[in-house]
């Protein structure tokens, strides 16, 4: 495909109608009104988008959002009904020829470098950096900052969620129900696939981003029924003969047997639960999965499920699992097993004792590492409330400033050490040390040449005179690609699933105490000495000087 014809499909996948320039704060808008008057339309400026803190008291962020942004880049302009929702909202001395030159407005002069998306990242170095007039630049602030922060936040949730599971665990979003509204949950779908989900529930976001799309059955499908009157056909073909096969006789039958395998009385068990997995198996016989915990896990549902899964096998299906909802979830995971395996042995079936656990209910990355602990038999978590509106930390505070402006830096000051920005027009490069592992972040003015392989470097914290280290790095690695320029896509956004693979190999250049749980260590960011100068003397410049009295 040529990259015109991916452009056009790309505009056609669109994510949503709401991100359009109005998705922005007012402020945007009179600010442009203002630079505008006071004859600012020719400046250049520059901004950088970054973030001050790792969330999740973690010591790692994973970048994600930015094919969000080139979307929004490639449909900036204002509608005609836009200017006159803005005309009738602006006050009424704002002179109309304003409103002609936004009309016009596209983000074809606007330059976009960013680091690659799905890349671990860290606090100042900046993930985007717009160059380009300063009127539109400082216009896609707000949207910008709206696609990057809830992205990276969710992708680096769903990362840290992967990184406790292990890879050999399965983890399904639950979460459409419980998410910040429609767009939350979209968005939460498509995240948690880039940071390590295998699938989501969210059927729309399977059909827009191309995410697998994975479920069971709830609890109203089980308590719809409540004897085995309820069910209305009970006839199967057999998936080779074709000959009928009465699956609740045989249903029944089974349930007997198993009963004496397990020592649970089929009296205790539930009719209205068996008939409904008897019509929930005759819709889906192959993989059948059925909820067991409607009424009592060990009482009911497990003997329920046993007995509807051989019945189908004998009409040549294999059932896939059950989902577990409540209670003691190491427990029951456990009993599950070995029920499987009991039966597994009982029937000569081995594949039985291989079926699939699926557990959910208010599972969260502290539960995991429990359960871890405890010793469970899950092979799948189905996580909605906690991963999607990412309760242990709603929001990541990326911020979006300006750094230089007609090429003279800029400097925002602070009482606050850590929100003092660093100007100028910068850039960064990520080196690695002798064991192959990512050592330090580190931002240069562009001016200076590129850090080499093998060549002393001096590292310097960037406010903290004292702590500085030189480094010999293995490997360099520019972070910055130009991804807009000149009105369209520079460097084509890599598909989905490519950033999700990209999440576990820049992960993979982490040493293990960066990504630990409990009191990780700090990766270290950097500036050069050239940098630390630049910024020292900005800072003294721009401080004015008290006086006492
Ligand atoms: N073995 C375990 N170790 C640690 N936490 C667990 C374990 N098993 C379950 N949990 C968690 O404990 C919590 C149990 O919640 P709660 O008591 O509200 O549910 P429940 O009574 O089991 O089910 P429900 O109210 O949905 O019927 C859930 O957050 C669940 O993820
Ligand atoms: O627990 P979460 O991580 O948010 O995962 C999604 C939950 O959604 C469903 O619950 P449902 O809406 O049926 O409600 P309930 O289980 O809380 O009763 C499902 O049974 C999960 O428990
Ligand atoms: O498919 C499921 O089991 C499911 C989907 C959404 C929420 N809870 C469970
Ligand atoms: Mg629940």
């Amino acid at each position: 495909m040529s990259s015109e014809e991916l452009n056009i499909k790309r505009k056609m996948a669109r994510q949503n109608g709401i991100v359009q320039p109005l998705l922005t704060d007012l402020y945007q808008i009179t600010m442009a009104y203002a630079y505008w008057k006071s004859g600012k339309v020719n400046d250049v400026a520059v901004f950088d988008l970054f973030f001050r803190t790792n969330p999740f008291q973690g010591e790692f962020t994973i970048f994600a959002g930015l094919e969000e942004c080139l979307k929004f880049l490639e449909n900036f302009h204002y509608s005609d009904s836009d200017i006159q929702y803005l005309q009738q909202t602006l006050p009424e001395n704002i002179e109309p020829e304003f409103f002609a030159y936004l009309k016009d407005l596209t983000c074809k002069d606007i330059r976009v470098s960013a680091i690659e998306e799905g890349s671990v990242v860290f606090p100042r170095v900046p993930l985007l950096r717009v160059e380009g007039p300063l009127i539109v630049a400082q216009l896609l602030e707000t949207t910008l900052l709206t696609l990057v922060n809830f992205a990276s936040l969710m992708a680096t949730n769903a990362a840290r969620y992967r990184m406790v599971a292990g890879k050999n665990v399965s983890l399904l979003e639950f979460g459409l129900r419980r998410a910040q509204g429609p767009d939350g949950g979209l968005s939460a779908s498509k995240y948690a696939y880039i940071g390590g989900f295998d699938g989501t529930s969210n059927v729309l976001a399977g059909k827009m981003f191309n995410i697998p799309v994975r479920g069971t059955h709830a609890h109203s499908f089980v308590t719809s029924f409540s004897t085995l009157d309820d069910l209305h056909s009970v006839i199967i073909r057999h998936a080779e003969t074709q000959n009928p096969c009465n699956l609740l006789e045989l249903s029944i039958e089974w349930r007997k047997r198993v009963s004496a395998v397990i020592d649970i009385s089929p009296e205790e068990a539930s009719d209205g639960e068996l008939a409904a997995l008897i019509s929930y198996a005759l819709a889906f016989p192959s993989g059948f999965l059925a909820l067991v915990d409607t009424y009592d896990v060990k009482r009911s549902g497990l003997l329920n499920f046993c007995a509807v899964a051989l019945a189908l096998n004998d009409c040549g299906y294999r059932a896939g699992g059950i989902r577990i909802d409540s209670g003691d979830l190491a427990y029951l995971s456990v009993l599950a097993r070995e029920t499987f395996e009991s039966i597994a042995e009982a029937f000569k079936l081995p594949w039985f004792s291989k079926l699939t656990i699926v557990a959910s209910n208010d599972i969260n990355e502290e539960t995991i590492l429990s359960l871890n602990e405890q010793g469970h038999k899950i092979d799948t978590f189905g996580i909605g409330t906690h991963l999607v509106t990412c309760q242990r930390q709603p929001a990541l505070g990326c911020v979006y400033k300006l750094t230089e402006i007609n090429g003279q830096p800029r400097i925002k000051l602070s009482q606050d050490v850590g929100k003092v920005t660093i100007p100028g027009h910068k850039e960064a490069y990520r080196l690695f040390g002798a064991d192959g592992h990512a050592l330090i972040d580190l931002l240069q003015r562009s001016s200076e040449p590129a850090p080499e392989v093998g060549q002393k470097v001096l590292c310097r914290h960037p406010f903290q005179e004292s702590k500085r280290a030189y480094v010999i790095p293995s490997k360099v690695e520019h972070l910055y690609k130009v991804y807009w320029k000149d009105g369209i896509i520079h460097t084509m956004p890599k598909p989905l699933h490519e950033v999700r693979q990209r999440v576990q190999s820049s992960l993979r250049t982490l040493r293990q105490d960066i990504k630990r749980n409990l009191n990780p260590t700090p990766y270290k960011v950097a500036v050069s000495d050239d940098l630390y100068n630049f910024i020292h003397d900005l800072w003294l410049q721009n401080a004015p000087i008290g006086e006492l009295s």
